[in-house]
C-alpha cells in the first residue's frame, strides 16, 4: 500500500502534487517523491520520510512543469530505510521513463534475471518497483521500434507489462516529452480512480490511489480505472484508454475497505465508510450469540480506523458509545511504521486512557483488525490498568493469518497474532476476557452491500487464497527469510505453535 498520484494540466502541477501526497500520507510514511515535466525534461526530488519534511521551498521551486507523478512510500520489497528505494524512479532508455507504483510483485526475481540476461538492463536496488519499470521500458522499446512514440505503442507496451508481471500493481508514470500512463494490474487488486477539471485553459487529468485526493484538490470523479486498463493523456491533453489484458477480473483488495484506504474515499464504487458501518453492524450480530447487551457497559473504538465500525455496533447492540482513548494527533499510523520496536514503542505514545471510561466497567474495545496484535497487547492493558473490569476486544476483520504478498507488509506467518492460534488462545496472549472476529463471509457481505456488482476481493490475508495463483510454498518461505523485522517477541512466542502453521493451506 503506497498512494500514487499524477496529474496532466495547464499550469503548474508541483503544488497540486503536493497537496495531493498530504491527502494520501495515510498509504505510506516513509519516503515521498514528485517528479514535474517541463518539455523534456524532468526535475525530480525524493528522500525518506513525511511528506512534510522532504519537501522544502528550494525543492518545491525546481519541480517545474505542467504534468507530473508523485508517490508516497510504505515498503513493502527491499529495505524501508534505503532512500534509494524511495520513488518514483527514472530510466533514460527509450524516451526517458518516470514511475510510481503501489503494490507488489511476486515474481520480480525471476523478472530481475530475465531483465539483466535477455534484455540486457541494470536494476540497482531490491525495489520490485524498479524491475516494473524496466519492464515497461523494454516493452515500450519493442511496441516503438519505428521510433513512433503513440497511443498504440503504448498500450502494446502495458500488454507486455501484463503478459510478464505477476502479483499487485497500480502505476502512474510519465514518458518525457510526451504524456503520462496509468494502469492497473489485470485482476484491479490495488485501487486507482480517475477525475479531471475544467479550466480556461482547457481540461486537466488526475489519477490517484483514492478519490479523497480529487475531492480536496478540486477534480471531479470520472471513474475507477479498471482492472487491466490502460489510460495515456498526451501533455496536450489528449486522452486515451484501453483494455490492455487479455483476462481481466475484478478483484479488489478487501483490507482497503478494512483499514487502509481513508474513510472518506470511494474505490470501485465502494464507499469505505459505508462498509466500515456495515462491518459495525454484523459485528454486533456476531457479539450477540455470546454475549447480551447488559454484560457490556460501553464500546470504546481504538482510533482511529475503527472508529465507524465501532459506532454503529454499539448503536446496533444499544450500549452507549464512548471516546475512551486520545489519539495524539502528531503520530502516525503505527501499523505501516517499519520494524517491530518503532512500532510498539509509539502505540503508547499515540493512545492514552481516559480513566472514568474504564473504571468498574465491563468494557468491548473494537478494532478494524488485528494483525500482529502490537495494538491490541497494550490497549488491553492499558484498559485493565486504568480500572476496567471486564476487557473484552472486537475486530471488524477475520483473523489475519497469511502473509499479504500484494502490497501490505505482513509477510511472515510468525509475526501474525491469530497463525496458529485459536480465539481462546488469542484471547490469553493479548490478555482479553474474550476476543470476537467478524467471519470472512460476513465481511465480504458488508463489503458487497455497498456495490453489489463487486462481488470478489482479494482476501489472502484471512483465508490463504491468492488469486495470481503463483504463490507458493515456496515463495512463502522465501518471502519470510527475506523480509523478518526482527519481531523477537513473536519469534520466542512461535515455538509453541509452530506445529499449527499450516503451510499447505496458502497454496491455491
Ligand atoms: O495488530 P496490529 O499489528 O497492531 O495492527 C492493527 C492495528 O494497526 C492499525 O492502526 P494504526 O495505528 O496503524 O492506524 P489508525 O490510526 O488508522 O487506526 C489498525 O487500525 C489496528 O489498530
Ligand atoms: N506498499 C507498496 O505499494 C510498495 C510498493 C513497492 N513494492 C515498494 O516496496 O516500494
Ligand atoms: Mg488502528
Amino acid at each position: 500500500m503506497c498512494g500514487i498520484i499524477g496529474v496532466v494540466a495547464k499550469s503548474p502541477v508541483n503544488q497540486v502534487l503536493y497537496d495531493g501526497l498530504q491527502v494520501l500520507q495515510h498509504r505510506g510514511q516513509d519516503a515521498a517523491g514528485i517528479v514535474t515535466a517541463e518539455g523534456n525534461t524532468f526535475h525530480m526530488h525524493k528522500a525518506n520520510g513525511m511528506v512534510r519534511d522532504v519537501f522544502r521551498t528550494r525543492n518545491m521551486r525546481s519541480l517545474k512543469g505542467n504534468m507530473g507523478i508523485a508517490h508516497v512510500r510504505y515498503p513493502t520489497a527491499g529495505s524501508a530505510s534505503s532512500s534509494a528505494e524511495a520513488q518514483p524512479f527514472y530510466v533514460n532508455s527509450p524516451f526517458g521513463i518516470v514511475l510510481a507504483h503501489n503494490g507488489n510483485l511476486t515474481n520480480s526475481e525471476q523478472l530481475k534475471e530475465e531483465l539483466f540476461q535477455q534484455d540486457l538492463r541494470h536494476v540497482n536496488t531490491n525495489s520490485d518497483s524498479e524491475v516494473l519499470l524496466n519492464v515497461l521500458a523494454h516493452e515500450l522499446q519493442e511496441s516503438s521500434n519505428n521510433h513512433k512514440l503513440n497511443a498504440a505503442a503504448v498500450f502494446s507496451a502495458v500488454a507486455g507489462v501484463h503478459r510478464r508481471c505477476r502479483g499487485a500493481y497500480a502505476v502512474v508514470a510519465m514518458i518525457a516529452g510526451y504524456g503520462l500512463v496509468a494502469f492497473r494490474d489485470p485482476y484491479g487488486i490495488r485501487p486507482m480512480v480517475i477525475g479531471k477539471t475544467e479550466t480556461e485553459s482547457g481540461t486537466e487529468y488526475m489519477v490517484a490511489s483514492e478519490s479523497v485526493a480529487m475531492d480536496t484538490l478540486g477534480f471531479q470523479l470520472m471513474r475507477d480505472v479498471a482492472p487491466g486498463e490502460a489510460i495515456l493523456v498526451e501533455q496536450t491533453g489528449e486522452f486515451y484508454s484501453q483494455q490492455c489484458a487479455m483476462n481481466p477480473k475484478y478483484y479488489p483488495c478487501i483490507f482497503e475497505y478494512v483499514y487502509l484506504a481513508r474513510p472518506d474515499s470511494v474505490i470501485d464504487g465502494i464507499s469505505v465508510y459505508e462498509t466500515r458501518l456495515y462491518m459495525g453492524e454484523s459485528l454486533a450480530e456476531k457479539i450477540r450469540l455470546t454475549l447480551s447487551p447488559e454484560d457490556i457497559d460501553v464500546v470504546i473504538p481504538i482510533p482511529d480506523t475503527s472508529r465507524p465500525s465501532a459506532l454503529q455496533l454499539a448503536n446496533r447492540l444499544g450500549v452507549t458509545y464512548r471516546e475512551g482513548f486520545i489519539k495524539n494527533r502528531y503520530i502516525g499510523r503505527t501499523f505501516i511504521m517499519p520494524g517491530q520496536a518503532m512500532r510498539k514503542k509509539s502505540v503508547r505514545q499515540k493512545l492514552n486512557p481516559i480513566g472514568i471510561e474504564f473504571k468498574d466497567k465491563n468494557v468491548l474495545l473494537v478494532d478494524d483488525s488485528i494483525v500482529r496484535g502490537t495494538t491490541s497487547k497494550q490497549i488491553v492493558q492499558m484498559a485493565r490498568e486504568a480500572g476496567a473490569r471486564k476487557v473484552y476486544l472486537a475486530s471488524a476483520a477475520p483473523p489475519v493469518r497469511f502473509p499479504n504478498v500484494y502490497g501490505i507488509d505482513m509477510p511472515t506467518r510468525q509475526e501474525l497474532l491469530a497463525t496458529g492460534r485459536t480465539d481462546d488462545q488469542i484471547a490469553l496472549e493479548i490478555g482479553a476476557d474474550a476476543v470476537f472476529y467478524q467471519d470472512l463471509d460476513a465481511l465480504i457481505a458488508a463489503v458487497t452491500k455497498a456495490n453489489p456488482l463487486i462481488t470478489h476481493f482479494e482476501s489472502s490475508c484471512f483465508n490463504g487464497d491468492y488469486i495470481t495463483g503463483d504463490v507458493t510454498p515456496e515463495y512463502l518461505a522465501m518471502i519470510e527469510s527475506n523480509r523478518n523485522d526482527g519481531n523477537d517477541d513473536d519469534k520466542a512466542s512461535v515455538s509453541t505453535r509452530q506445529l499449527d502453521l499450516n503451510l499447505s493451506s496458502a497454496e491455491s
